[in-house]
């Protein structure tokens, strides 16, 4: 059975870098030991993507971090990635598992949508994200989640994982962890960080000691 990642930063990349700089940003996030880095890039340039999906398939086996690729499950197929992450306009749910199978990890974003959120995991998703959780310099018009429905899905839904998303930074990020998010998915404030792994690990800080909250 599929192992669940564990709790922590979700790296997600940014859009449209060149192949030798996302590479770098990408392995010193990897070198705090993440769980999960996405490779999300819309530049539509197929034949990059394809180069840049493999080229960082092996940075993640090699870091024992899983990666997911954003909007393409076919992709995701083709590079043998560990799974999908798919949007509301990014192609069916149930047809990506049938494609990538029952040991892929598939998650969707469910925006504020509890309904999405149910019927996601009705259809066999690993994990939920919710966002923007605050006001997000990627997506400026991303429409806002309230925390509480990371307490719902976590109460409600415990076979599915939850990930939040959307302006999150380091001095905001331990409320949502600590309304239930299992996983907290940044771009800005980890990619453009003077040091990349320094806030990484300290993301990575602040799961372990929400952790540790929880066994005292
Ligand atoms: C972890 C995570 N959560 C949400 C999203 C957003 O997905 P989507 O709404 O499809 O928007 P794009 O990222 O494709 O622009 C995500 N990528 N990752
Ligand atoms: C992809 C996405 N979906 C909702 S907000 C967002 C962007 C997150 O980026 P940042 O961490 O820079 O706010
Ligand atoms: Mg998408």
């Amino acid at each position: 059975m599929l192992k669940r990642p564990r709790p922590g930063l979700y790296a997600v990349t940014p859009d449209g870098l060149e192949t030798p700089r996302l590479l770098m940003l990408a392995e010193a996030a990897l070198a705090a030991g993440i769980p999960l880095l996405q490779y999300r890039d819309k530049s539509g340039d197929d034949a990059r993507r394809r180069e840049q999906a493999t080229a960082l398939r092996a940075l993640c086996r090699r870091h024992g971090t899983r990666l997911i690729i954003n909007d393409d499950a076919a992709l995701a197929r083709e590079v043998d990635a560990d799974g999908v992450h798919l949007g509301g306009e990014d192609g069916d749910l149930a047809a990506a598992r049938a494609l990538l199978g029952p040991d892929k990890l598939i998650g969707t974003s469910c925006y504020a949508d509890f309904a999405r959120t149910q019927a996601a995991a009705a259809a066999g998703v690993n994990y939920v994200a919710f966002g923007a959780m605050y006001a997000s310099p990627t997506k400026p018009q991303a429409p806002r989640a309230p925390f509480n429905l990371v307490t719902r899905a976590r109460q409600e839904l415990p076979g599915v994982q939850v990930a939040a998303i959307g302006g999150i930074t380091l001095d905001n990020a331990a409320p949502v962890i600590a309304a239930g998010a299992q996983f907290i998915a940044v771009i800005t404030d980890l990619f453009e960080a003077p040091d990349v792994t320094a806030r990484a690990a300290a993301y990575q800080r602040l799961f372990a000691e929400s952790a540790a909250h929880e066994l005292s």
